[in-house]
């Protein structure tokens, strides 16, 4: 018997568990393939605030879903940018985000008497609308992966894999990255933003269950970014001392930490290594 006719009998066998159609198999691989292209979508739906007017500004009798001309009319652009394929542009964003299941889709019967798509904001697109309330926010780190100072970066990541003593943004930008970040002060400003956000809405997480902060009396966060952790950490335990130590250029864009025990340190600017 040859291989082919194993393989053919062994793809027999198997035919009595359920098999994906190979047309679901190809799209699997097509989806895949230009990935590329969610990120770029789901940055454009940051830019232009999506998840901001459907989470802010659909009404509570709509059940938290607009369709994609109300969406299109609150976009903050200027006139003779609200062009009549707005709706229609925007909701192949919409139905991207959906597939993502950052946005969940009904429908609903228009004025014409039409069924609409109308969207609302999924439990894990909420952390793509800013809760002032600090119930955890993403999307400035989806920000700071698209700057496109570190596009360039993800265009050769190929040189990580092949080079082992690569420092690839240093590579492709000539210094490290936060050497970098010290020289680029919007770019600093998107960092520190993107590091502060994804690491606050951890931290609440972990100061739901860890207990381990208890008892201590002095804590320094090595490269803590801005302080908001140390923050919510002594908000939790106030008797704590926090040292928030980072670079120059991070501590000089940090709030103070309230309480009079705490403070920031910048690190001298020769601890910035340089690989
Ligand atoms: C992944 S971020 C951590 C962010 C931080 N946990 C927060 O809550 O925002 C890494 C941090 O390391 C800092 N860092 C890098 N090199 C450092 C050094 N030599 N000394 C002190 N901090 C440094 C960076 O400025 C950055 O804020």
């Amino acid at each position: 018997m040859s291989s082919c006719c194993l393989e053919k009998e062994n793809h027999v066998v198997e035919t009595a568990t359920p098999q994906r159609e190979d047309t679901d198999i190809i799209l699997d691989a097509m989806v895949l393939g230009s990935n590329v292209v969610f990120p770029a979508a789901l940055n454009a739906a940051i830019e232009l605030k999506v998840f901001e007017i459907i989470g802010k500004e659909s009404s509570e009798e709509s059940g938290g879903f607009m369709s994609p001309h109300e969406i299109a009319s609150k976009l903050l652009l200027p006139t003779q940018q609200h062009h009549s394929d707005l709706p229609n542009r925007l909701e192949r964003l919409l139905l991207l985000l959906a597939s993502y299941s950052l946005l969940t889709v009904s429908t609903r019967t228009d004025e014409n008497g039409s069924a609409v798509r109308v969207y609302a904001v999924s439990p894990s697109g909420k952390y793509f609308v800013y809760d002032k309330n600090g119930g955890g926010y993403l999307a400035s780190f989806t920000s700071f992966l698209c700057h496109p100072a570190m596009l360039g970066v993800w265009l050769n990541f190929k040189e990580a894999i092949i080079d082992p003593e690569i420092d690839l943004f240093k590579k492709v930008h000539g210094i490290s990255k936060f050497e970098y970040f010290g020289k680029e002060p919007e770019l600093n400003h998107v960092f520190n933003k993107a590091m502060n956000d994804v690491c606050t809405t951890h931290m609440k997480k972990i100061l739901e269950v860890y207990t381990g902060y208890e008892g201590i009396s002095t804590l320094v966060n090595v490269a803590g970014g801005t302080g908001q952790c140390l923050k919510l950490i002594i908000s939790k335990y106030p008797s704590i001392k926090g040292i928030n130590f980072d670079l120059p250029h991070v501590i000089e864009n940090s709030p103070p930490i309230p309480g009079n025990q705490s403070i920031s340190l910048a690190a001298p600017t020769c601890f910035c290594r340089s690989n």
